[in-house]
């Protein structure tokens, strides 16, 4: 068992019953030119958050941890997006920013496309999972449950694109179905005001889970062996 410092309290979790969860690290969302971006939200602090995303991963890869990555989007038809029987469709920023724009039709979000691409600086191994999405919770309409379950995972760690969306809906899920969540703060960028991350981080430390950083999780990992030089 490890200990991981955390706000509110610490959690003990176990490496091999614990998986590191980056979500949604796409162009999409991380990227001048994707649809976060050109749908107006600010995407120029995301460089840090790759560059902390790659230490967690690789520290939790090292401590055998499972590491799933998520990629949100739909078919290029938008068939899996849903038409306007579906809220998705009405509140879908995506969505909303191509009626608006034509001319990106079938360019956001859309499999195959640069957009839905991850992150040319992250790259899942093998061993790794790769999980498609339709919506912001990765928990719905995908195998996460029964993939979680059945490896006997417990803790599960956040990282990635958008706090208060996709991370702060699969951590809720999570927490519904018995699962540890903790987010790795210095990982995580919000869509939106700064305000949607404090506010995303202040639920998820007082209700849903636990909040801690990168730097804390790798040391946890990987505790310095102390050496007696007297
Ligand atoms: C706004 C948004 C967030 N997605 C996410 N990955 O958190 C979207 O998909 O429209």
């Amino acid at each position: 068992m490890i200990t991981l410092n955390a706000r509110p309290e610490s959690v003990d979790f176990s490496p091999e019953r614990s998986a590191l969860i980056v979500v949604d690290m796409q162009n999409a969302y991380a990227s001048v030119g994707g649809y976060l971006d050109l749908a107006g939200f600010d995407v120029s602090a995301t460089r840090p958050v790759i560059e902390n995303i790659n230490i967690a991963v690789a520290a939790a890869r090292k401590a055998g941890m499972l590491i799933i990555w998520f990629q949100n989007g739909w078919d290029d038809q938008y068939v899996e997006a849903g038409g306007p029987g579906s809220p998705n469709y009405h509140k879908s920023n995506a969505l909303k920013t191509m009626r608006k724009r034509p001319e990106l039709q079938g360019k956001l979000l859309a499999k195959g496309g640069w957009d839905y691409e991850l992150v040319e600086e992250l790259k899942p191994q093998a061993g790794d999972i790769v999980l498609p999405k339709p919506r912001y919770s990765g928990f719905f309409n995908t195998p996460l449950d029964s993939l979680l379950r059945s490896r006997g995972i417990r803790h599960l760690v956040f990282t990635g694109i958008a706090t208060n969306v996709c991370v702060e809906s699969t951590l809720r899920d999570g927490f519904f179905l018995e699962y540890f969540g903790i987010v790795l703060e210095d990982a995580t960028h919000q869509a939106g005001p700064a305000f949607a991350q404090q506010a995303a981080l202040f639920n998820i430390e007082t209700f849903f889970g636990w909040v801690s950083d990168v730097q804390t999780f790798c040391s946890a990992l990987a505790p310095q062996k102390l050496v007696n030089i007297a």
